[in-house]
């Protein structure tokens, strides 16, 4: 693999009898006219058929040898595999561009030269030998020696090639704490005669804001220009200084955060954390405002202490700016956060340092999880139920709770799994039958320890599997599937919050029984109740919109039409991020905007009429009902700038409004203790998402969100409106009885052979060809059944569903069509990468392996 833009595949070189090269080494090659840094990505033992000796170019040199660690490749390698993507795609994904473009190449003396073979070498390439050894460090960069000589490169082979010299990447220093300059008054006398009355105002001004700030505050608080506090400091009334900017927000690095003292419950989990060495898999189950983050932070300090990093995967960087503040006041310029919203540079810069193998904690997204740290301690997945973590495209379509899982073997270190609402499939995997026997009631037969095992966790302990005890993962038919908890997990639980601060009752609100009395607004009496409270208290709450301005479309009131995007098969939804703002209408699948018409396109008429319940609509009507309520909009329309999560939350800390109203982005992480009332406008438009996992994540949702509430001293409410009050997901939300949530969930998806009873694999195809999309998806299900199942799988162990149009057919213009495969668990997939080939150039295909967003 090349390091070129535009150079997208693999390039097959030669090597040179001496060098020996492994996958993963860096290499320096011939590209067209140029140098280039390139990774060797697999080696082969004979000449590829379709290329000639000739046309095979040699490697230069070894730059780099062990730039990754063995274990690195081996999960590129394996994610390749089970993903069924090219290696080089996962490359690409795992590392930052122009990685190897940056890097600094330098030559060093690597052994003494033999001086009966000095004579060997071209004059030139003595010159570049003796240079090197009268370098006080005995090496240059090669950009040096490059300038130094015109045969620099040709010098260089010959000195390689007597094992004299090598080449090396040089190690970045970690970054270098951030300077700005700082402005200090000096205690002065206010009489001083010669200082003019301007000067005089600045000194005052400067005086009343504490006499020390940051330079650039200065220039604002005062009104003035650099040269004239220059003026004042050479009068000696001030000093400008470098200083340290320190990265985090909390001020000086006296206030470091110290570790909190425990509650028993998370002590226990701490201790079951501490002494795991090798590989774990633990599953922290702690409610909502538990304490997890804090049991993360503990676990974190010793690794660092040993000299080792932690990695942090959370779900989306932006929305849980506290959570990276409390990372960054404990650990502080120890803590870096790497995600792919990051500038080329930055993400470049930090991965160079974190290759340096500084002990550190990295929080970051998915991708985070390639973040190349050499001594891996530990692997933690915060709210690891989130469908973020999974990639639908570009691929590899990868999950970064599996890539974690298998990253934490490979480097044979513990990985935390936390969440209060975990993801059915880590469930089962530390549970094992026990998840599912209470859906068969009391019919079943209950094994007898299973009865303690659940006591124990009642009162915080813990069970770890021992590795010995349990048979390895069952592979076969669905009937012997996971019976036991898989080896090496362990289940730990936080079933309180901190300062048992009860966790908040659940209230469910049938809609349809306020329709019954009369009442047509979207807001029940008992929510319209205690929202007046609230705010009559002067606490604070929070109103959870499923999905943004989604369901709001436009149509026409006088012959129905539906105002919908040119370019893909869905409704256009509204948007007016504020009431002077001029109303547009946007596609969220492809991103077209437009105008709102004055009239409709299809027959005129002036009427047009918008529908549905987007966080603007329910803006307004809050307006309308409690015009006191002071409210904050969080939502896409309103956080689409950078920063402006944080901007907003931060000014909803400070008490500036009395409601945050939003979407999804209002579930995570938000820990203020002033929230005591927290509602869900439609509970059943989360639950009505067609696929198999909308129930999950209507639990998860909803239960998460609950928790922002009552996190203080003062008791929170959670009401939820829907107008399925009956659905068993609802009831088991009001219950707050996540154990009986599962089981039933589990029951149904083991009859129907989904997850995590069975496997999903999506083949997606697009084109802006309809026709040609449709006959490539159906010669593709034919040789899918054909070439691959049908002689490797048993008919028994899958099911084709499909080809079938995508659930929305067009999106940006591309006809999408889709093939569901359904595999019996256990049953390998087969490698069908190659159907690829029965894809012409203009349709495109992705395979989505272990599929969650079936769109
Ligand atoms: N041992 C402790 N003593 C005192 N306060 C604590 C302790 N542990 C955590 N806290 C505080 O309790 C609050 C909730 O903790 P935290 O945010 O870690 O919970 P969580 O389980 O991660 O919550 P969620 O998943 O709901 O975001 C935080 O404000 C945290 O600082
Ligand atoms: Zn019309
Ligand atoms: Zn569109």
């Amino acid at each position: 693999m090349v390091d070129c833009p535009g150079a997208t595949g693999l390039y097959t070189y030669q090597l040179a009898e001496h060098l020996k090269v492994k996958p993963g080494d860096v290499l320096s090659v011939p590209f067209g006219s140029q140098q280039l840094g390139a990774i060797a990505v697999r080696l082969l033992s004979e000449q590829p058929d379709q290329l000639q000796s000739a046309q095979i170019r040699t490697v230069d040199t070894l730059i780099s040898a062990g730039f990754f660690t063995a274990s690195y490749w081996q999960l590129l390698e394996r994610l390749a595999a089970h993903y069924q993507t090219p290696l080089i795609q996962v490359i690409r994904t795992a590392l930052p561009p122009g990685l190897l473009a940056k890097s600094k190449r330098r030559i060093r003396l690597a052994s003494q030269p033999d001086s009966s073979r000095l004579s060997q070498l071209t004059d030139s390439a003595q010159q570049l030998l003796s240079r090197l050894q009268q370098s006080p460090t005995a090496d240059y960069s090669w950009r040096y020696l490059q300038k130094q000589s015109r045969t620099a490169y040709r010098d260089l082979q010959q000195l390689l090639q007597q094992g004299w010299v090598e080449s090396y990447l040089a190690t970045p220093r970690p970054p270098r704490p951030k300077q700005q300059q700082a402005v200090s008054l000096v205690a002065h006398d206010p009489c001083l005669a010669d200082l003019t009355r301007r000067q005089q105002e600045i000194l005052a001004v400067l005086q009343r804001h504490g006499g020390d700030c940051w330079l650039s505050e200065a220039l604002q608080l005062c009104r003035t220009t650099a040269t004239t506090l220059k003026g004042l400091a050479a009068k000696g009334c001030l000093i400008i200084e470098s200083r340290e900017v320190l990265r985090t927000t909390h001020g000086a690095q006296g206030d470091r955060d110290r570790p909190k003292t425990l509650t028993s419950h998370q002590q226990a989990a701490l201790a079951a954390i501490n002494p795991l060495s090798g590989f774990a898999s633990v599953l922290l189950h702690g409610v909502t405002g538990s304490g997890k983050t804090e049991v993360y932070l503990q676990a974190i300090a010793p690794i660092l202490q040993a000299g080792c990093s932690a990695l942090v995967l959370v779900p989306e960087i932006g929305l849980t700016p506290q959570l990276t503040d409390r990372f960054q006041a404990r650990f502080g310029d120890q803590v870096c956060v790497y995600h792919s919203a990051l500038a080329d540079g930055e993400r470049y810069d930090t991965w160079r340092q974190m290759l340096s193998g500084h002990p550190q904690v990295v929080i970051g997204t998915r991708s985070a999880v390639f973040a190349p740290l050499p001594k891996l301690g530990l692997i933690v997945l915060d709210e690891e139920h989130d469908s973020s973590f999974k990639q639908d495209q570009p691929i590899p379509c990868y999950h970064a709770r599996t890539v974690a899982r298998w990253r934490a073997e490979l480097e044979n270190c513990p990985l935390i799994l936390g969440s209060a609402t975990p993801s059915l499939e880590s469930w089962l995997q530390v549970k094992g039958a026990e998840a599912e026997e209470t859906s068969r009631g009391g019919e079943a037969e209950r094994e007898p320890a299973e009865k303690s095992s659940e006591s124990d966790e009642r009162q915080g302990g813990q069970k770890i599997t021992d590795p010995k005890a349990t048979t390895p993962p069952a592979t076969g038919s669905p009937s012997q599937l996971p019976r036991s908890p898989l080896p090496h997990s362990l289940y730990l639980s936080l079933p309180q919050r901190i300062h048992t601060r009860p966790s908040p009752p659940i209230e469910i609100v049938d809609m349809r029984r306020e329709l019954g009395v009369g009442n047509r607004s979207i807001f029940s009496r008992t929510l319209q109740r205690s929202l007046q409270a609230m705010q009559d208290a002067g606490n604070q709450g929070i109103l959870f919109i499923h999905r943004r301005g989604h369901s709001s479309f436009v149509s026409c009131r006088s012959c129905g039409y539906v105002i919908e995007c040119p370019r893909c098969d869905v409704s256009l939804a509204y948007h007016q991020p504020h009431s002077q703002a001029r109303p547009t209408l946007k596609c969220h699948y492809c991103g077209h905007a437009q105008g709102h018409p004055a009239a409709c396109p299809e027959c005129g008429s002036p009427y047009l009429k918008r529908f549905g319940s987007g966080t603007q609509r329910v803006v307004s009507e809050l307006a309308k009902q409690l015009p006191d309520l002071r409210c904050i909009r969080f939502d896409s329309d309103t956080t689409r700038t950078k920063g402006s999560h944080r901007a907003l939350l931060s000014r909803f800390a400070q008490k500036e409004a009395d409601l945050l109203v939003g979407t999804q982005m209002l579930t995570k992480g938000i820990d203020l203790p002033q929230v005591t009332l927290v509602a869900v406008m439609a509970a059943d438009g989360l639950l009505y998402m067609s696929d198999y996992w909308a129930a999950e994540r209507t639990y998860q949702t909803i239960t998460q969100v609950a928790g922002r509430a009552g996190r203080g001293d003062q008791p929170g409410r959670v009401i939820v409106q829907t107008y399925t009050p009956e659905e068993p997901t609802i009831v088991a939300i009001e219950k707050q009885d996540y154990a009986a949530f599962a089981s039933a969930e589990l029951a149904q998806r083991k009859a129907l052979g989904y997850p995590p009873y069975g496997r999903l694999v999506l083949l997606r195809l697009s084109s802006l060809d309809a026709i040609a999309v449709e006959h490539t998806a159906e010669k593709v299900a034919i040789a899918l059944e054909k070439d691959y199942l049908s002689e490797l799988v048993s008919e028994r162990d899958y099911t084709i569903l499909g080809p079938a149009p995508a659930p929305i057919l067009r999106v940006a213009q591309r006809y999408r069509w889709q093939i569901l495969l359904k595999l019996t668990l256990g049953v390998a997939l087969p490698d069908i990468a190659s159907l690829r080939q029965h894809c012409p150039d203009r349709v495109s295909f992705a395979i989505d392996v272990d599929v969650l967003n079936l769109f």
